[in-house]
């Protein structure tokens, strides 16, 4: 769960800093009806509107890379509020740690040459860490 308390100057703050999850599939709620989420699009900044009883689902980079490129992860990060909180509750999934991460042998059997190498799970989260 994320919780964003209200910043009187929010323009000099970042809720959480720009970035694409590591996982497969992240799904979202929106506790409420305050804006926070902003999804990098065409060079913009763009806010997800919270839609009541909605889930936002989200690409990770494991699926960016499985799908070989089809499917993209965005960039997104949560902006603050000047007079209200927010909070949402995030679910990432991953694939079973046994599962090497690459791109998936049908997509690259047709032809198309792999955009990614195919590494083990290990090596994939060990790849977050070196970069911190
Ligand atoms: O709370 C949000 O709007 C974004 C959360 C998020 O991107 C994350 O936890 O990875
Ligand atoms: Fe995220």
């Amino acid at each position: 769960m994320n919780c964003y308390p209200p910043c009187p100057e929010p323009e000099r703050v970042l809720g959480l800093f720009a970035h694409a999850d590591n996982s497969g599939i992240t799904t979202l709620l929106d506790c409420g009806v305050t804006p926070g989420l902003q999804v990098w699009k065409d060079g913009h900044w763009v806010f997800v509107e919270p839609i009541a009883n909605a889930l936002v689902v989200n690409i990770g980079q494991i699926i960016e890379i499985m799908s070989n490129g089809i499917y993209k992860a965005p960039d997104h990060r949560a902006v603050v509020n000047r007079l209200k909180e927010r909070m949402s509750i995030v679910t990432f999934c991953y694939p079973n740690p046994h599962v090497d991460i690459g791109p998936a042998k049908e997509l690259t059997k047709l032809g198309s040459p792999p955009l990614y190498k195919t590494i083990t799970n290990e090596e994939y989260f060990q790849s977050f860490q070196s970069e911190a």
